[in-house]
């Protein structure tokens, strides 16, 4: 049996353009379909777009701090529509390049949606099409709380093409984008509020982040409401373009937009997966081995539309090992263990390895804390500003098994740190590490007095 390719991509995101690319220029015959934006969910209303809001937002707080080191600078208002169409100009470009990157390589792309016919059999846009090897990278799409109004609301994706700013802003959720999107609309002057179900944000990252964070929120004026739903949301005013948020306490929220950022789904939409014969986990999601097999030979699944670890480099390491393993002549998985991940939130935290609260449940831990405020803000006085750097250490092997830290550069220094930890650096590695004076950075290889120990001894004691 011949086939049109050896190999068909189902999406153009972070995960399927990078197996693509190297698919192909390993000699392989591909073909790669695209419904929406080519370069994905990251690039077109994910990572990229949201970063560049956080660095709008981040030269409005430094207007404010530049009074603190002598300059006379007045802070103005934000011009949300120029900066809009300069993001807008930015992600076109980006666009393009990843479509010519793609064609360059060899590939052969299609502006399609996909569906299966049958297992080695796909209708791109209409033609049929047969492939050898077929890969489902179609991401996933946000998902709506069930919440009556939950129609009165937005999603993620319409904050990056919103024609105003609103001036008052409810955010529901307590995930990364949450967070995130919180520190960015406040930070451009909107009203924020943000409501989520657990007494703290970011469920699953270090207990010590968590609280820090939400600290730094409080003081940087956003409303925090811990611990409650909201129960519904109705349309106010006279043209019905307001919004009112009832909460489970009680309390009413009057504002102009309201965000679901209640979590995503894996991407599966009109994809006629049954067809192609491949199972789902219990989630939902395609369920993959460490080599992103599904049950059916010839197909696989990569990036968040597997939900392992939703970021994009995670999709682009499964991406490549896949293409080096199917052509390559390079068999090999990615590795997941002790992904470095950043929120970017204000202030942005980042980690790596466990949090205490995970390591506790080993045994024994030597727990590093320090919190202090970064030398800039000791001139500009801006409140919440904080850092907190914190190091889990196994008392038994001395080993740094997580490294976290809230604070300004906090994504660009934990990458360094990731290759350390996942080197299996120990404690007394950092300490013999010479620090880079002044920096904040340098406190991760000056903590020497232990602050507590968890876990196992701790209990034992
Ligand atoms: C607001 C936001 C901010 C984020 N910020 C970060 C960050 O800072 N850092 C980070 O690492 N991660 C971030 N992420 C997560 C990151 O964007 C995803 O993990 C990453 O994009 C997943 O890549 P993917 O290839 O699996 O899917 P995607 O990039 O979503 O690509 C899937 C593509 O498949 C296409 N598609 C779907 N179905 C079909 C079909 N049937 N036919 C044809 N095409 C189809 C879709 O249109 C889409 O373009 C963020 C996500 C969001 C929502
Ligand atoms: N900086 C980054 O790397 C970055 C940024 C954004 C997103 N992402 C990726 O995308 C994924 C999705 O992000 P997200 O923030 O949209 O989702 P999330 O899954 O991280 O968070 C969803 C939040 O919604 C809450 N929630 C769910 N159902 C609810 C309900 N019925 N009522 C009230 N609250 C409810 C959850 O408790 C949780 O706090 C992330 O997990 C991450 O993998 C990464």
């Amino acid at each position: 049996m011949t086939y049109d390719f050896d190999l068909f991509v189902i999406g153009g995101g972070s995960g399927g353009t990078r197996l693509s690319r190297i698919s192909a220029s390993h000699g392989a015959r591909v073909g790669v379909a695209e419904e929406r934006f080519w370069g994905g969910t990251c690039v077109n209303v994910g990572c990229v777009p949201k970063k560049l809001m956080v660095q709008a937002a981040e030269y409005g707080n430094w207007a404010e701090d530049a009074l603190g080191f002598g300059w006379d600078i007045t802070k103005g208002e934000h011009d949300w529509q120029a900066f809009i169409a300069a993001k807008d100009r930015e992600i076109d470009r980006l666009q393009g390049i990843y479509a010519t990157m793609l064609g360059k390589a060899g590939a052969k792309t299609f502006d399609a949606h996909v569906s299966f016919i049958d297992p080695h059999t796909l209708d791109v846009g209409g033609e049929r099409v047969t492939a050898a090897n077929i890969v489902i990278a179609t991401g996933s799409t946000p998902h709506k709380a069930d919440i009556p109004g939950a129609d009165l609301a937005g999603i993620t994706d319409d904050l990056f093409y919103l024609p105003t700013r609103p001036k008052r802003l409810v955010i529901v959720g307590g995930g990364y984008s949450a967070v995130e999107f919180a520190g960015i609309f406040a930070g451009l002057g909107s009203d924020v509020h943000l409501v989520y179900r657990q007494p703290l944000p970011l469920r699953g990252f270090d207990q010590d982040l968590r609280e820090a964070l939400a600290e730094a929120m409080a003081a940087g004026a956003i409303h925090l409401h811990p611990s409650v739903s909201p129960t519904h949301i109705r349309a106010t005013g006279a043209e019905g373009q307001g919004r009112c948020v009832t909460l489970s306490d009680g309390t009413e929220i009057e504002t102009d937009f309201v965000v679901l950022t209640t979590g995503r789904v894996p991407n599966l939409t009109g994809l006629n997966l049954a067809a192609s014969g491949v199972a789902l986990n219990e989630y939902g999601a395609v369920a993959v081995d460490n080599g992103s097999r599904t049950n059916v030979a010839h197909i696989y699944a990569i990036g968040d539309v597997t939900d392992r670890l939703n970021l994009t480099p995670v999709a682009i390491a499964e991406g490549h090992a896949l293409a080096d393993t199917l052509f390559g002549g390079n068999p090999r998985e990615a590795s997941l263990e002790n992904v470095p991940t950043a929120v970017f939130s204000d202030p942005p935290l980042a980690t790596v390895g466990l949090s205490e609260e995970d390591a506790a449940q080993l045994g024994a831990m030597d727990i590093y804390v320090s919190r202090f405020t970064p030398m800039r803000h000791t001139l500009t006085k801006r409140a919440g500003r904080k850092a907190l750097l914190k190091l889990v250490v196994d008392q038994k092997t001395q080993k740094v098994l997580g490294a976290h830290m809230l604070g300004e550069d906090a994504a660009e220094i934990m990458q360094g740190l990731g290759i350390a930890v996942r080197m299996g650096a120990t404690k007394q590695d950092f300490d013999r590490t010479i620090g880079i004076h002044p920096t904040a950075a340098e406190e991760f290889v000056t903590m020497r007095t232990r602050t507590r120990v968890a876990g196992a001894a701790d209990r034992a004691e």
